[in-house]
């Protein structure tokens, strides 16, 4: 990263537009020691405080007070932090007409040195003639350009992928926020570019389908009818997006022609991307891709009373909006083109300082899940946080309506402010003991978890640097130098939800789970069949067996009968042939005699 100020020169030379820089450098031969220091210590918000803005009382879950919180903001930090855990706050300077001689970068290129200037409108504690020091990660001058910006303070965290992060953009009305965020179609900001980034990083593994989602931070599978509705949901909102297709043809060549981003070749994962859109304007939360139905008829009123505020809620540590639509997207265009719509839906109005002013805080969140072939699912979730402008009622010239946003917007930031303050004291009295009052704004309840610790935070902080918004910028600063000093806890790695692991094999998408079934199902018939047939066999041969036993038995039964017959049949032929041959023999006997008798009396008669 470029931290000195010969680096960021060089930085401003690679761009074809060098604008010459309103910024003197300091003579770095005066030692710091020697240069006046201011005679008190200032408190945080004692600047940003409104006419009618009431003081947040001390018994609310905050248990610091602001009598011991102490800025030390004119001894800069010349350092750039290494700790990976640290807040990284950048500074980016609008480029102005007007050059003002009250903003100097440091010779490291790291350290904005402030002067007050010398005419009647810096009032109050502001009108010592100390100079502050204010230290940053990296400092931009008006000359560098949007991808230098993008390369410097997100495609690190982009590219790391496994880390969540919140990427905040503050500053007053009109100092370059959206700009730096969103951008214009030929100058796109850090949202588009970073959203290319994703797209291309996984080209290879996008899933064609909205098989896995986060519900209530929790990843899950959708069923048919769930997966259905995703698609549909997701084809009206992409059908609303058809008048932005020429800006955006144009936005992705000019990111293409200033990055080469690379694709990751993964083969065991599965990339789900899911995208959503919020504001929250006067306390409450909208959903800016709610499908067109739900949206209200003319975009630039403000918030038209059809609108239903959301509810933010809590489970098991994770932070989720009731109800929020959050959509399925398939490529880098359709995600952007999905934010430009939503951005129609956007609270504007003009203030005295910026014509087309946010008067909401605006997020873009990006959820990514990824399933791993083994069963592990892994969920990252990027926020981008648009915040409305910090500013002076005075200076806004503000009435009512607008009155009433400014407020609701500067308490919001106030409330960010503290929540940084209590990090920041923590970490300086090594302790988890002051409470960070997260929930006592909607803005920061969203942000809960980069404020408290459990995700990274980079802040790039917007400066007008004119001599008209030196007292604004003052405060911005003052901000800044409070969230430069956090370094917070080591971030949760992320966990192998290896809970979801057997459900999701089973269907690692919708169309997989249904080859799957059908396949089940015919393995399933045909074994069944199988079966059938095996058991008729195994019946056929029983039955076989069993008529063949029977059979047998039947036939020994016969020949038993048979031979039982014969033998009778035997002994009735013997005994017929026994008393024949009887009934012959005494025939034969009778016959004999009556031949003996025959020849005694033809005997007898001869003798006679
Ligand atoms: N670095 C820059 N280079 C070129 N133009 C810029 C730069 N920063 C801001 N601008 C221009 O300044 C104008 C105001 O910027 P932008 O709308 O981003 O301010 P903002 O801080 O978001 O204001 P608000 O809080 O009122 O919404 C825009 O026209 C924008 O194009």
């Amino acid at each position: 990263m470029s931290n000195s100020l010969s680096d960021h020169s060089s930085l401003g030379s690679m761009c074809e537009e060098v604008r010459p820089s309103f910024l003197r450098a300091r003579d770095p031969s005066v030692d710091r020691c020697f240069r006046p220091r201011p005679d008190r210590q200032v408190r945080l918000f004692d600047e940003i405080k409104e006419e009618g803005q009431t003081e947040y009382s001390s018994d609310a879950d905050v248990s610091s007070s602001y009598e011991d919180v102490s800025v030390p903001l004119s001894e800069a930090s010349s350092d750039l932090s290494t700790d990976s855990n640290a807040a990284l706050v950048y500074l980016r300077l609008k480029p102005v007409t007007q050059i003002s001689t009250s903003y100097t970068i440091s010779t490291a290129g790291n350290v904005l040195i402030t002067e007050p200037p010398n005419d009647a409108s810096t009032t109050s504690n502001n009108k010592s003639k100390m100079e502050q020091h204010y230290s940053f990660s990296a400092v931009f001058d008006s000359a560098v350009k949007q991808d230098e910006v993008y390369r410097i303070c997100i495609a690190p965290r982009i590219e790391n992928q496994t880390d969540s992060f919140t990427v905040l953009t503050y500053g007053t009305s009109g100092s370059g926020k959206t700009f730096t965020l969103l951008g214009t179609p030929s100058k796109p900001g850090i949202v588009p570019r970073a959203v290319e980034n994703i797209f291309r990083m996984n080209a290879s593994n996008i899933y064609p389908q909205p098989a896995l989602k986060l519900e209530k931070g929790c990843a899950c599978i959708l069923d048919d009818e769930a997966l259905a509705r995703e698609e549909n949901m997701r084809q009206t909102l992409l059908e609303s997006c058809v008048g932005l297709n020429a800006d955006h043809e144009l936005l992705e060549k000019t990111i293409k022609s200033e990055h080469d981003f690379q694709t990751i070749v993964q083969d065991e994962v599965s990339v789900f991307i899911w995208i959503s859109f919020v504001e929250i304007y006067n306390e409450l939360v909208f959903d800016l891709l709610a499908p067109p139905s739900q949206q209200p008829k003319t975009s630039q009123q403000m918030a038209p009373p059809q609108r239903k505020g959301l509810k933010i809620v809590t489970n098991d540590g994770k932070v989720f909006i009731q109800g929020l639509t959050s959509v399925y997207v398939k490529s880098c265009s359709e995600s952007l083109k999905l934010l430009h719509w939503g951005l129609q839906h956007v609270s504007y109005a003009s203030t005295s300082i910026n014509a087309n002013s946010s008067r909401s805080h605006c997020i873009f969140f990006i959820d990514i899940i990824k399933y791993y072939s083994t069963g592990v699912v892994v969920d990252t979730s990027y926020k981008f946080c648009d915040l409305a402008g910090s500013e002076r009622l005075s200076k806004t010239r503000n009435v009512g309506s607008r009155l009433n946003e400014a407020k609701g917007i500067n308490t919001s930031l106030m409330t960010l402010g503290r929540c940084l303050d209590a990090a920041n004291n923590n970490k300086k009295l090594k302790t988890k003991g002051q409470v960070i009052p997260v929930r006592e704004s909607k803005l920061t309840m969203l942000l809960q978890s980069a404020l408290l610790g459990k995700e990274k935070l980079t802040m790039i902080v917007n400066v007008t640097p004119m001599d008209t918004f030196y007292e604004e910028n003052m405060n911005v600063l003052r901000f800044s130098a409070i969230a430069k000093n956090i370094t917070f806890k080591q971030p949760p790695k992320p966990v192998n939800k290896s809970r979801y692991s057997f459900v999701v094999e089973k269907a690692k998408s919708a169309a997989e789970e249904n080859i799957f079934l059908r396949s089940e199902v015919e393995r399933l018939q045909s074994e069944m069949q199988y079966r059938l047939l095996e058991q008729e066999r195994i019946l056929r041969k029983e039955l076989v067996e069993s008529f063949e036993k029977k059979l047998e038995e039947k036939q020994k039964d016969h020949e038993q009968s048979l031979k039982h017959e014969l033998q009778m049949q035997q002994r009735l032929h013997d005994l017929k042939i026994a008393s024949l041959k009887r009934q012959y023999e005494n025939q034969i006997e009778d016959l004999r005699d009556q031949l003996e008798e025959e020849e005694t009396e033809k005997k007898r008669r001869t003798l006679e």
